[in-house]
């Protein structure tokens, strides 16, 4: 269990949106978990578990309209004073949102509200760009701002070049590179770690996000996770609060949903604006429906030949419209527009990873 105190902050910016949506009728607080039917909040009267007014309850029409960890909520209280109650909602800024595909399209927000998404893996001699990218749109679609860290340096004794590397391929994003074991590297961080500043924290399972947690706060807020043989079960090491105060004023969010994060699909259709180059040559293929991958008379791979296209640039290519096939076969055309529109954005960055640049 954390044991630090949690203390509510809200920046002018956020003041005065407070203001001009709930005037001075409800006391402002920032929910610090969510257990689906049950929330708990900060606010400046301390942290309290709180329920839904019917007023709220009864106007939120989609599973986002209700309060996730990271939430500014506006509280009226119970006329004894015992209980809590969320009235209203103030318009996130961020937040990761989990596109589950079912007979309805449902959106799921795992966090709201934070400025940097941490995208923690380890480091390795070959870090595989794919991972990074798509972590790195989600980041970018979230609102949020990416920064990279690179976690276990001290399994890697090549880190600093991986780094430096990575920082030529990914111009322009942040990278830090930590040992949570070893307490190296964590002051690299202190740019982040503002009074204020919320950081989303997202990795795959075992990429060492407890520890980094651990390491920041100095003391075991979340227990180390010891996957248990068998049932698999003991998986969510986060204890009962989702939004952490760190020593400093920051605030960093690690929810369940969030740790699934490496699982989720991200991005959809829309390859085609990224892979623009793949797009155009691949009108020239002899068959419509061609697959670039052996077929006669493919113009995609009549470019790698003649060393037009890099090889890795197709690769990448067909891996990633293979995984978005399943996503898109599940989703709606709305809902697919809007995924293609974001790539667009995202297109722009990725073009300037010589990795995915053309050869001359
Ligand atoms: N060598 C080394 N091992 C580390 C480091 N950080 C974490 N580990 C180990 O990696 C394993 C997973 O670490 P966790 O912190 O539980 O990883 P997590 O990302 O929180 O995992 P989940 O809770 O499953 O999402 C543990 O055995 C840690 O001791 C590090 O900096 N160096
Ligand atoms: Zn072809």
């Amino acid at each position: 269990m954390n044991q630090t105190s949690m203390t509510f902050y809200m920046d002018n910016r956020l003041k005065s949106e407070w203001l001009r949506t709930f005037g001075d009728t409800l006391e402002p607080a920032r929910v610090t978990a969510s257990y689906g039917r049950a929330w708990r909040v900060v606010s400046a009267k301390g942290e309290m578990q709180a329920d839904l007014t019917g007023r709220f309850r009864h106007n939120a029409l989609t599973p986002s309209d209700f309060p996730v960890t990271g939430d500014y909520v506006g509280l009226k209280f119970s006329e004894d004073q015992t209980l809590a109650l969320i009235d209203g909602l103030i318009e996130r800024r961020s937040a990761l949102i989990r596109k589950a595909a079912g007979t309805a399209f449902v959106e799921q927000v795992v966090a709201a509200n934070f400025d940097y998404v941490l995208i923690a893996m380890p480091v390795e001699a070959n870090m595989r760009l794919n991972t990074i990218e798509r972590y790195l749109s989600a980041a970018w679609d979230s609102g949020g701002v990416p920064v990279i860290l690179l976690t276990k340096r001290d399994l890697c004794p090549e880190w600093e070049t991986v780094v430096s590397d990575l920082k030529v391929r990914l111009h322009g994003v942040d990278i830090v590179a930590i040992s949570a074991l070893q307490g190296e590297g964590l002051e690299a961080l202190s740019p982040w770690l503002y009074p204020g500043c919320t950081l989303a924290l997202i990795g795959a399972s075992g990429v060492g996000k407890s520890s980094l947690v651990n390491a920041l706060t100095h003391q075991a807020t979340m227990k180390v996770n010891e996957v248990r043989s068998g049932d698999g079960k003991g998986r969510h090491t986060t204890t009962h609060r989702e939004l952490i105060q760190l020593p400093g004023g920051a605030y960093l969010l690690d929810t369940p949903g969030m740790r699934e994060f490496g699982l989720w699909r991200t991005e959809g259709s829309g390859l085609e604006n990224t892979f623009e180059e793949i797009e155009v040559l691949a009108e020239h293929c002899r068959f419509k429906d061609c697959r670039h991958i052996d077929e006669p008379g493919c113009a995609v791979l009549k470019a790698i030949a003649s060393h037009q296209l890099d090889q890795r640039v197709l690769d990448h290519y067909l891996k990633l419209q293979r995984e978005a096939k399943y996503i898109e076969s599940k989703t709606d055309p709305q809902v697919r527009n809007e995924i293609r529109n974001k790539w667009k954005t995202i297109h722009k960055q990725l073009r300037q990873d010589p990795y995915l640049t053309r050869k001359k």
